[in-house]
């Protein structure tokens, strides 16, 4: 395509045609009826290309392949182009998860998944939220990892935005390229700790892609303001290194002050690109640049790392869903944590805040009900010294233990949490060793002496072969007490006769209704407050049917719902802070919210 020349239609009609519907983006619904940018954010080199005949069916935001009405195919040059028969959405849905279960291999699902997206893309995403259970883990944990791992073999066609080293001096021009102007979202990694596979380079960008389809399928925001965006630095794997079909850059990290301006010069082009209020997500970097960017860029821009705070406000809503099962206040228990790194010490710090402001306790205080474990044992006070900056806080003193099991038996958490990327760590004695002191200390209040006999599990390592321990290990492991949640699914399973439903603990729970609720308060920072509002919205949606169950999250299948409850929480906070800048703020943000979001229907088309 001539990204100079502004395209018409053969029927004549062309951008000025286009009847000025405003959207919460601020862009317009174009001759199809659907959302564009509006003609002042068309800066040159960019214009809106009306597609038609053959090449509508190869656009995947317009095209709706045998639903094209007989109408619509003599309206846009299309009759001909497709077999006779007109086929309803439903039966496009039906026909394509059909196909789908047909595959064996979850590789085979994904792939069909992502050509779809390159397809039909309102199919895709109809099919995705129609079925979300079925489908998230093929097109988000576990798949999605071996994807990456796979990435450079997978994909024909690009997905998003690769920025390396060699587009330095040019990152804004690289960003004028992507055909999308009104964008409110982006994923960013460099795919040095994607999941818990490691450095995968620039095969990280399967995650950007992926988040994003949550955002659209979750938390309903449009497709054409999401942007997947990897940049790449090099990668230290050396398999890659070695792979000549490796597609990224093959040389080791970039590290120092050549990352920091790379991503310096990336900050500032997206701003001048999209303004203020675009929200940049940073997912799966490593911790050694993860919270620096996010304490140097949370404030000037509208940042969130999803692995530290994301993940933070999913456990808490899962603790407060658990603290219904298990009676007593969050003060009342005790934490340990396998992994001290992104997603353990946000999740820990997030715990302490909540805790604090519950009890009027200082932060310092609550921190000392949580213990954490990383590579060398024990976080402990003798240990201060040698510790990276976010591990200091939770250095209380404490003799050291170099093995979890030593640490287990020493502090005897009554919830247990890992977050170390390492899989089988919560080994058959660790597990044993958590029902056999939950059962013989009974040192709280005589209201939880009783449900403390039930240890509170969290393998939240992904993809599944990280996972701390199964959900059939947890159950057997506790003869069935246990209350477990895993990152990635696991099945239920039956334990002596009884069926139990292991629950998802992802942070895919929280940031599509958390991002949703940044753009349509137009909120110009992210703010702690919003991570706890993000994660009340969430909790308040555990019914007293989904506790009978033994469950600590409410089901996927109401992830819309859930969203949108989420998203009215966190901009009803960005509001209350003063950090909304979409005035007048709507008198109901839930209501707000769910009148905003994306739906896959097909439209028909003038
Ligand atoms: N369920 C969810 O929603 C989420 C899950 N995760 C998962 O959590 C995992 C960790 O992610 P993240 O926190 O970002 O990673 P980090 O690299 O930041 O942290 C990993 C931590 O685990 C420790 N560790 C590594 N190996 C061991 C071991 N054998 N024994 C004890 N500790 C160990 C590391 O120790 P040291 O510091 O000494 O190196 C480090 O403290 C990943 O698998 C990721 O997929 C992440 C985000 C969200
Ligand atoms: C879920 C997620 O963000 C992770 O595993 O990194
Ligand atoms: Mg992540």
């Amino acid at each position: 395509m001539d990204s100079t020349t502004k395209k018409v239609r053969p029927g004549g009609a062309s951008v000025l045609d286009l009847d000025p519907k405003s959207t919460v983006g601020g862009g317009v619904e174009d001759a199809y009826g659907e959302d564009r940018a509006t003609e002042d954010q068309l800066v040159t080199p960019w214009t809106i290309s009306v597609a038609s005949g053959y090449s509508l069916l190869r656009d995947p935001h317009h095209n709706k392949g045998l639903a094209f009405t007989l109408k619509e195919r003599d309206a846009h040059y299309i009759r001909g182009l497709l077999p006779p028969v007109v086929m309803s959405q439903e039966l496009q849905e039906k026909k394509l998860l059909h196909n789908i279960r047909q595959y064996q291999l979850p590789l085979q699902k994904y792939t069909a998944m992502m050509d779809l997206a390159e397809r039909n893309e309102r199919l895709f995403y109809k099919l995705l939220i129609d079925n979300v259970e079925e489908l998230l883990p093929v097109v988000y944990t576990p798949t999605v990892g071996e994807a990456c791992q796979k990435y450079g073999s997978i994909f024909q066609r690009p997905q998003g935005l690769y920025i390396s080293l060699k587009e330095k001096g040019k990152i804004l021009e690289v960003l004028k390229n992507w055909p999308e102007r009104s964008i409110q979202v982006i994923v960013v990694t460099d795919g040095e700790r994607i999941l818990g596979l490691g450095d995968l380079g620039c095969q990280g960008m399967g995650i950007p892609v992926g988040k994003l389809a949550l955002y659209t399928a979750l938390g309903g925001v449009r497709p054409s303001s999401c942007l997947p965006i990897t940049i790449d630095v090099g990668t230290n794997n050396e398999k890659l290194l070695n792979d000549e079909f490796y597609i990224g850059l093959k040389q080791r990290r970039a590290t120092g002050k050549e990352y920091a301006d790379l991503l310096e010069e990336f900050m500032s082009a997206v701003k001048q690109n999209y303004g203020e209020k675009v929200l940049i997500q940073f997912e799966d970097f490593a911790n050694h640049n993860a919270f620096d960017l996010l304490a140097k860029y949370s404030t000037t821009h509208l940042v969130f790392n999803d692995d530290i705070q994301g993940t933070a406000a999913v456990v808490l809503a899962g603790l407060v869903g658990a603290l219904k099962l298990l009676g007593g206040t969050l003060g009342d228990h005790k934490f340990l944590f396998l992994g001290a790194g992104e997603a353990g010490t946000g999740i820990a710090e997030l715990i302490a805040l909540e805790m604090s402001k519950q009890t009027k306790a200082p932060v310092e205080e609550t921190r000392k009900n949580i213990w954490l474990v990383d590579s060398k044992g024990l976080i402990v006070s003798s240990r201060k010294d040698s510790l990276q900056h976010f591990k200091k806080p939770w250095a209380h003193e404490h003799p050291p233990a170099t093995t979890l099991l030593d640490a287990v038996k020493a502090i005897k958490p009554t919830v247990l949490i890992g977050t170390s990327g390492v899989g089988s760590t919560f080994t058959k004695e660790v597990v044993e060793a958590m029902v056999e002191f939950n059962e013989v200390s009974l040192p709280l209040s005589l209201s939880l002496s009783l449900s403390l006999h039930k240890p509170l599990i969290l393998a939240l390592s992904n993809p599944t072969s990280q996972s701390e321990c199964t959900a059939e290990e947890a159950y057997k492991w506790t003869q069935g007490r246990a209350i477990y949640a895993s990152g990635s699914p696991f099945d239920p399973v039956e334990y002596n006769g009884k069926v139990h439903v292991p629950g998802q603990a992802n942070n895919a729970y929280i940031f599509p209704g958390l991002g949703l609720g940044l753009v349509i308060s137009g909120a110009i920072r992210v703010h702690d407050d919003m991570l706890l509002a993000a994660s009340e919205g969430l909790a308040g949606q555990v019914t007293k049917e989904n506790c009978e169950k033994g469950l600590i999250y409410p089901p996927f299948s109401n992830i819309r719902k859930i969203s949108a409850h989420i998203a009215a929480n966190v901009a009803a906070k960005a509001y209350e802070l003063g950090l909304a800048s979409r005035l007048p703020r709507p008198e109901n943000l839930l209501k707000y919210a769910e009148s905003c979001m994306y739906t896959p229907n097909y439209r028909t088309y003038r």
